[in-house]
């Protein structure tokens, strides 16, 4: 690691932070929400280092870091780690080591990942309980929710895009673990629900943010506990449950788009609404196509299907003349089934307004068309419908999904648009060009993620792909 030019590091943790980049440099890139990979990592540059419990004794040290990768342009991305340092790590522990620098004060600790630990986990709970600044880090809680102390931590196992704790049961705090500047959509938008009385949506009850990352005067979110929807189930269990059952899901998924039109009502009274004209409709459809081109350089496969594709992007933008205009709101921005709870008492919640981590922050926080959740939460019915074993053997072969899939998908794309028009007065299939276009980009955006994360499952949006390439 270079040494830290800013004061967020102080002299006695540099040569510290020195010694650890040997380690990261192997363990950084294998984390699943490690988002360069393939990319090789050049070096490190330390953003912030804040030591929660000191290093010198068993310690938890903060650690803010860029990573830098070939080939890449700017800064390089920012990670947020949670580092222990142990003399001896027990074998309870052995899953979660990370390394030993060789020199250095901490020559011959064990470093590891502290949010596998329960002690650190508590103690960061802890943190989260007293609001307050320490170095760089500010700690700040919703004072109408009160956080017992002690609760057991457990680490959550389906890690995504962040690192998630659950809290004996009652409290989930989800780490983000790639760090933009600015408040992440995640804690904002909860926030503004909250503040509407939404209830489909759990309110935070205390978050943590770096002060002032990188010398840009804004604050970054870094963490944020909400309540922990106890005994819940993800649309997208429930959904893959029903079809290998040979049952519908009519009821449910008209429930969820009722959800999301209650959210979606609750965000707009929340936060501003714009109305889009022909120039920003034009430079929408523009991103739609640039993200187009980009995604079939990176993936060829995507290539011979551009100009089907191509042509749903402009008949949004359409004619100069046509006095047309869009509604845009804040939105959830990432919607799919995964993104939603259905809690014992058969109530639906909606999480993780983070929206595409890929995508940047500025971005995802712009008002956008409400269509563009609904084209999400329609492509999941139809991954829900291309992803059983049978399904999935079928879309590898290049064949066309079996009627029963088919027609289980378009049932429940029917019902979700019947719920969320029932909720809101708005059918979304009344924007019929709209809802292609962004079903559309959301494809092309999943070929990639699938390309990247988990090329066994290229298959699923590749189907959808060739049926959207078609006039
Ligand atoms: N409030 C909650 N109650 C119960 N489980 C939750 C809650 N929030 C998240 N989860 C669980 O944690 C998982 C990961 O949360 P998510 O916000 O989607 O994180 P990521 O950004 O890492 O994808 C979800 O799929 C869900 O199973
Ligand atoms: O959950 P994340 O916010 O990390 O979202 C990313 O990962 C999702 C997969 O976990 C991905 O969603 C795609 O796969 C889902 C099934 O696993 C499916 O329901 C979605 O429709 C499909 O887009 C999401 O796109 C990505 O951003």
């Amino acid at each position: 690691m270079p040494k830290a030019a800013s004061t967020r590091i102080t002299p006695r943790l540099t040569p510290l932070l020195l010694s650890l980049a040997p380690l990261l440099h192997a363990w950084l890139p294998r984390q699943r929400w490690f988002a360069g990979k393939g990319t090789p990592v050049t070096g490190f540059s330390p953003v912030s280092a804040t030591e929660l419990l000191p290093v010198d004794g068993g310690g938890l040290l903060h650690l803010l870091v860029r990573a830098h990768q070939n080939g890449t342009p700017g800064p390089g991305d920012c990670y947020q780690l949670l580092l222990g340092v142990h003399h001896t790590l027990p074998t309870r522990l052995a899953p979660a080591f990370i390394g030993r620098p060789q020199d250095g004060p901490l020559a011959g600790r064990a470093v590891y990942d502290a949010l596998q630990d329960p002690r650190l986990a508590g103690l960061l709970l802890e943190r989260l309980r007293t609001p307050g600044q320490l170095g760089t880090l500010r700690f700040d809680r919703a004072l109408s929710t009160a956080i017992p102390a002690g609760l057991p931590p457990r680490r959550l196992d389906a890690e995504q895009s962040n690192s998630s704790l659950v809290y004996g049961d009652t409290f989930i705090l989800k780490v983000f673990r790639r760090i933009h500047p600015g408040v992440n959509p995640d804690l904002e938008l909860p926030l503004a629900l909250a503040r509407q009385h939404c209830s489909r949506v759990p309110a935070p009850v205390a978050w943590f943010e770096a002060t002032d990352l990188d010398g840009t005067g804004e604050p970054a979110t870094l963490g944020v506990l909400q309540p922990y929807l106890r005994g819940s189930e993800d649309g997208w269990q429930l959904a893959l449950r029903a079809l290998s059952a040979g049952s519908g899901f009519l009821a449910e998924a008209r429930a969820l788009g009722r959800a999301t039109a209650e959210v979606h009502t609750a965000l707009a009274a929340a936060l501003p609404a714009v109305t889009l004209g022909r120039p920003q409709t034009r430079l929408l459809a523009a991103g739609m196509k640039d993200r187009l081109e980009a995604a079939a350089r990176a993936v060829p496969a995507l290539s011979p299907y551009v100009p089907g594709l191509r042509a749903a992007f402009e008949a949004v933008a359409g004619t100069p003349d046509d006095g047309h205009s869009l509604e845009a709101q804040r939105i959830h921005g990432d919607l799919h089934l995964g993104q939603t709870l259905r809690t014992p008492d058969g109530d639906w919640s909606v999480i993780d307004f983070e929206g595409e981590p890929a995508r940047p922050l500025a971005e995802r926080r712009e008002p956008q068309p409400a269509v563009r959740d609904i084209a999400g939460m329609l492509r999941s019915f139809d991954y829900a419908a291309g992803t059983l074993p049978q399904a999935l053997d079928s879309a590898r072969a290049g064949e066309t999904p079996s009627p029963w899939n088919a027609e289980w998908a378009a049932g429940c794309r029917e019902a979700y648009c019947e719920g969320y028009a029932e909720a809101s007065g708005t059918d979304p299939r009344s924007e019929p060009a709209l809802l292609r276009a962004y079903e559309t980009d959301k494809a092309v955006y999943e070929v990639l993620y699938e390309a990247r994360h988990r090329p066994d499952w290229l298959p699923v949006p590749m189907a959808a792909v060739r049926r959207l390439a078609l006039p």
